[in-house]
Formats: C-alpha cells, structure tokens, sequence
C-alpha cells in the first residue's frame, strides 16, 4: 500500500477551499444581499461583530469567509491569502497592488474620496501658486499623488479616523476622506472643495490564484457576475 510521503501536503491547494475576505464594518451589511444573489449563505454568525471568530464555513465547502478590516482585504488577496474578496476602490487606490485583479464593480458602498476644508475656497483663489500643504488623511499615497500632480507637495499627517478634527486643532490646512452624504464634514465645520475619485466597492481576485485555478475562481467571478445581472434586473 502506497503510503502518503510526509512532503503532500495534506490538503492539495486546489482542493482547499477559495477563501472570500469581507470587510467587516459599514459595508458589510451591503454585502449581505450580494452573497444572497450569489447563492453565498456563511454561517449565521459571520454578520455578528460580536463574534470572536474570524473564519466562517458557507453552505458551500469549496467556499470559506474571512472577515477582516477593508483595508486588510486588499492585503490578505494581494498576498495570496485569500483568493477573492471585497473592497473598497479607495483601498485599492490607496495601495495600487498589482497583484489585485478587480473584475466587478459591486455598485454598493458608494461614496467619493474628498478634499475638505474649514471655508470654500475663494473662486479666484489659486491653488497652483501652492507649493506645499499639511493633509490629515488616512490615504497618504492618494492624497500624495492627487496634489503631486498640481505640483504641491503634500505633507501628511497620518490618521486612521477622526480626520475632520485636524484643520480647527491646526494638525493640518485640510483633509482627504471619505464622504458620502457630508454631514460629517457638516457636523464639523468643513465643506468639500474637491472631489478627487468617486468610490464603490470590488469584487477583487489574486491574479496568481486566477492563473492556478482557473476553474475555481472563474466560477465565483461567475457567480457575482450573475448576482450583479440580478440586481440590474430588479
Ligand atoms: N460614508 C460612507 N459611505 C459609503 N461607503 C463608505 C463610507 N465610508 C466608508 N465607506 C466604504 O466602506 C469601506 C469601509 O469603511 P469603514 O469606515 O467601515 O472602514 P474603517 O472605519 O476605515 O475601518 P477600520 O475599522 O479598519 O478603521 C471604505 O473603504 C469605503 O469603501
Ligand atoms: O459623508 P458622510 O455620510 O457623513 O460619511 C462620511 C464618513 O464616513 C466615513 O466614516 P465612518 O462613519 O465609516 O467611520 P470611521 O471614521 O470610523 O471610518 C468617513 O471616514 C467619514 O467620516
């Protein structure tokens, strides 16, 4: 009898499940009804931030769900360690991976990255005699492109939240994120002088797995690309 040699892995790669990495937070309750199109169903608890577990079997065995932070999704498909997931286009500005693979505009998590001051800028004020300026953001590489690109040097003041407080306390002269229906930016004394790309979210696929499972992934790229028809026509 043939005996298994200490070096097979006990799991073959393309036996062991594709792994979906969902970003845990406000986008994750858009995802449901996308996964539902899918045919997707994760155990019950995937949904509950509560819960301590981080890796949910689905109905489907060839098919597990990781949830981690949105910006992590990009680095958990970058590297290989999910074969799909879910982003944000924001994250896949921000770290420009070209590892990632990003086949479908999911239409959910719509929202812009924005430039945002304290006052409107006058019309006749000019940027471009701007050498350089302080930007609160947690997209330094965005912001750093977007004002390199006028020829200004960003400074940047690195926050993971809480941006819209760094003009009034003189941590920056304005910020770059997120904005959706403004009234945070509201809340905060600070109007949207710019709009620098709008933003919805990804249905993204490591390149290398796409290649080495082909099949596999090629039917889950499938499956979302049949979700999404649903949607459009409902
Ligand atoms: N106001 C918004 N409206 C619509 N979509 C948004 C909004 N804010 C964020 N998003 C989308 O949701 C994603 C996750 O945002 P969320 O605010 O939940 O993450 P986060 O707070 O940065 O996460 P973390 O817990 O790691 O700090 C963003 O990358 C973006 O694509
Ligand atoms: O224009 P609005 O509709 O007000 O949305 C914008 C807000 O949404 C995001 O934050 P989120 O609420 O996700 O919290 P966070 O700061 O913890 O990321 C973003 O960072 C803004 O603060």
């Amino acid at each position: 009898m043939d005996m298994p040699s200490p070096l097979t892995p006990a799991t073959p790669a393309d036996a062991a499940p594709v792994i979906l990495a969902l970003p845990k937070g406000r986008i994750l309750s858009e995802v449901g009804p996308v996964l539902d199109r899918a045919g997707i169903v994760p155990a019950t608890d995937y949904a509950d931030e509560d819960s301590r577990r981080l890796r949910f079997p689905t109905n489907d065995p060839a098919l597990d769900v990781v949830r981690v932070r949105p910006f992590d999704v990009a680095t958990f498909v970058a590297h290989g360690a999910a074969q799909i997931g879910i982003c944000g286009a924001d994250v896949l500005m921000e770290f420009d991976y070209a590892e990632i693979y990003a086949p479908l505009d999911l239409g959910i998590g719509r929202c812009r990255v924005s430039i945002a001051e304290p006052t409107p800028r006058e019309p006749d004020e000019d940027t471009a005699r701007w050498s350089r300026v302080t930007v609160a953001t947690k997209y330094p590489n965005i912001a750093q492109r977007h004002f390199a690109q006028r020829g200004i040097q960003a400074e940047i003041v690195h926050l993971n939240g809480a941006m819209e407080l760094a003009p009034s306390l003189g941590l920056a002269k304005l910020i770059v994120d997120l904005v959706q229906t403004g009234s945070t930016l509201k809340a905060n004394g600070l109007v949207e002088t710019e709009v620098i790309a709008p933003v919805t979210s990804r249905l993204i696929v490591n390149r290398t797995a796409l290649k080495t499972r082909p099949e596999a992934i090629g039917a889950w790229i499938a499956r979302f690309r049949a979700a999404l028809a649903e949607t459009a026509g409902l």
